[in-house]
């Protein structure tokens, strides 16, 4: 058996919680009684996650990739936190990034966390991230204002050939000629009013809510489809919308179709969603919008209906074969460069990383339960395991720390897909040295567990990974 509790243990220097950086969660309005005891975990060896010369010892360590809005950077209190750019920030303990497509060799061992500062995740291996126990964060709704405001230009821009127009009035001011030209020439570029018209809104989460609740405002008709419509979205729906059965039935009589759903490969998800049975059933002149990602549409199959029929695409992202269509207009992935929705999208993000690294809260995240626990108790360090999702983990957890005398104060489990979650408060106000050295080694050795961390201590200790059978800390 392992003693946690050693009192022939070298007595270590008292800390207090404060000076452990620990007053938001520890310190009370009365005195703590943490002050009176020592916790020694053991994992403030720096040189075990790399090179103390690219990184501050003693802070949390901050990935960046993208340009991330600075009003959410200065949500890391540099006291604790020390934030750099991609390659410049090795042993990173949190990724924060937008677009970038992020590859499994760009997270190191040391990660304990990432924050996508916008919604969709595609760009992130986020099944992976889950076998190896990391959780993956997005903020839910920051950015969807920016979003519809584009799609309700999109739509615009669909009926009223206004980017063809600028081009013209471009090449004859080149040539001198607008305005002798301008009255003439305009009949090339007639359009249609989008009153009146019926919009299909594909995806009902924050920025197809939003885009259905505005366009009805503007005199449209609306037509939606969401199998998994949250309450919060049905509540922002307005009353009139018809909701389909399918996204044929969606937009079959739409005069345009707004895609605001995520991209997710492999089967049952949406790659190539719009393909050719549904191009076929839009009507010959309709405008789809997509400002979700390019890989939900076929373009092949659109491009044969473009070809055809004088219909229009307003698409957010790259398309090999449409970039050029007569009937397409393509936008450099601007839906969420709004700098409100940067600052709100980054600010969450940040907020989100932060609850989890010092608190082990989980919120906004796309892989792993959400969970909370109650502040920790005084007298109480935090311990927070990720497990396999299977029978007995929290019994053998549990175990470890009856073993060493260790009692649970409060705890709390909660599992989602392949992945579970413990939060442990382990009362030590009895023990005057607590040793959890060998507590987090042989739980995270357990079979089937991920990793462990203790939150007590130095910003950046007490974590530790079991990667196939291998201590890690
Ligand atoms: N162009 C840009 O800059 C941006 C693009 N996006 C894209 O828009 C997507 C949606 O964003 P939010 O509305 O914030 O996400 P959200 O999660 O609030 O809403 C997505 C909705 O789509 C629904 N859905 C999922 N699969 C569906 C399917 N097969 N058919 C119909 N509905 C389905 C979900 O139930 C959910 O209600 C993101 O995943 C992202 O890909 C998001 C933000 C910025
Ligand atoms: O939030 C999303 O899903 C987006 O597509 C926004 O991407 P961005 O942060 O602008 O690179």
């Amino acid at each position: 058996m392992i003693p946690a509790v050693n009192s022939s243990m070298r007595p270590v220097a008292r800390r207090t919680a404060a000076s452990l950086g620990l007053a938001s969660r520890s310190v009370a309005s009365t005195p703590p009684a943490l002050s009176d005891v020592s916790v020694e975990h053991g994992r403030g060896e720096w040189k075990t996650y790399g090179d103390p010369s690219t990184y501050s010892p003693g802070k949390f360590q901050v990935k960046t990739f993208n340009k991330i809005s600075p009003d959410g950077l200065r949500k890391f209190p540099e006291q604790q936190y020390e934030v750099k750019a991609g390659d410049e920030a090795a042993n990173a303990h949190a990724i924060l990034l937008r677009s970038h497509k992020l590859q499994e060799d760009e997270i190191p061992h040391t990660v304990r966390a990432i924050a996508r500062c916008g919604a969709g995740t595609n760009n992130v291996p986020v099944s992976r991230c889950s076998e190896l126990g990391i959780p993956v964060f997005n903020t839910p709704g920051a950015n969807a204002n920016a979003v519809k405001e584009l799609v309700l230009a999109g739509m615009l821009l669909g009926s009223r050939r206004v980017v063809d127009g600028i081009n013209h009035m471009k090449s004859l001011g080149e040539q001198g000629l607008a305005k002798e030209r301008v009255e003439k020439d305009k009949a090339l570029f007639g359009g249609r009013e989008i009153k009146g018209k019926t919009l299909a809104v594909i995806g009902l989460g924050h920025i197809g809510a939003a885009t259905a609740r505005d366009a009805e405002a503007l005199g449209m008709s609306i037509t939606g489809y969401d199998p998994g419509l949250s309450i919060e979205s049905a509540l922002k729906l307005p009353r009139s919308i018809d909701l389909a059965d399918s996204i044929l039935n969606a937009v079959r009589d739409a005069d345009y179709i707004s895609l605001n759903i995520p991209y997710i490969k492999g089967e049952g998800g949406t790659h190539g969603i719009i393909g050719s049975d549904v191009v076929g059933a839009m009507k010959e002149g309709a405008v789809l919008l997509n400002f979700a990602r390019g890989e939900l549409v076929d373009s092949d199959a659109l491009k044969e209906h473009l070809d055809k029929f004088d219909g229009r695409y307003v698409t957010d992202f790259p398309d090999d074969v449409l970039w050029d269509h007569a009937n397409s207009v393509v936008i450099p992935h601007l839906g969420a460069s709004t700098g409100e929705a940067e600052d709100a999208a980054a600010s969450m993000a940040a907020e989100t990383i932060r609850d989890y690294l010092e608190t082990g809260t989980i919120r906004n995240s796309v892989n792993f339960p959400a969970t909370s626990l109650t502040a920790a108790p005084e007298d109480t360090v935090r311990f927070t395991v990720c497990t396999q999702n299977k029978p007995g983990m929290l019994a053998h957890i549990s175990e470890v720390f009856a073993s060493a005398g260790l009692n649970i104060e409060q705890q709390v489990n909660k599992s989602r897909g392949d992945v579970a979650y413990n939060v442990v408060d382990i009362s030590i106000g009895e023990h005057g040295v607590v040793d959890f050295k060998d507590v987090q080694e042989r739980i995270t050795m357990l079979e089937g567990v991920l990793s462990s961390r203790v939150l007590y201590g130095v910003p950046g200790t007490g974590f530790a990974r079991n990667i196939g059978g291998e201590y890690f800390v």
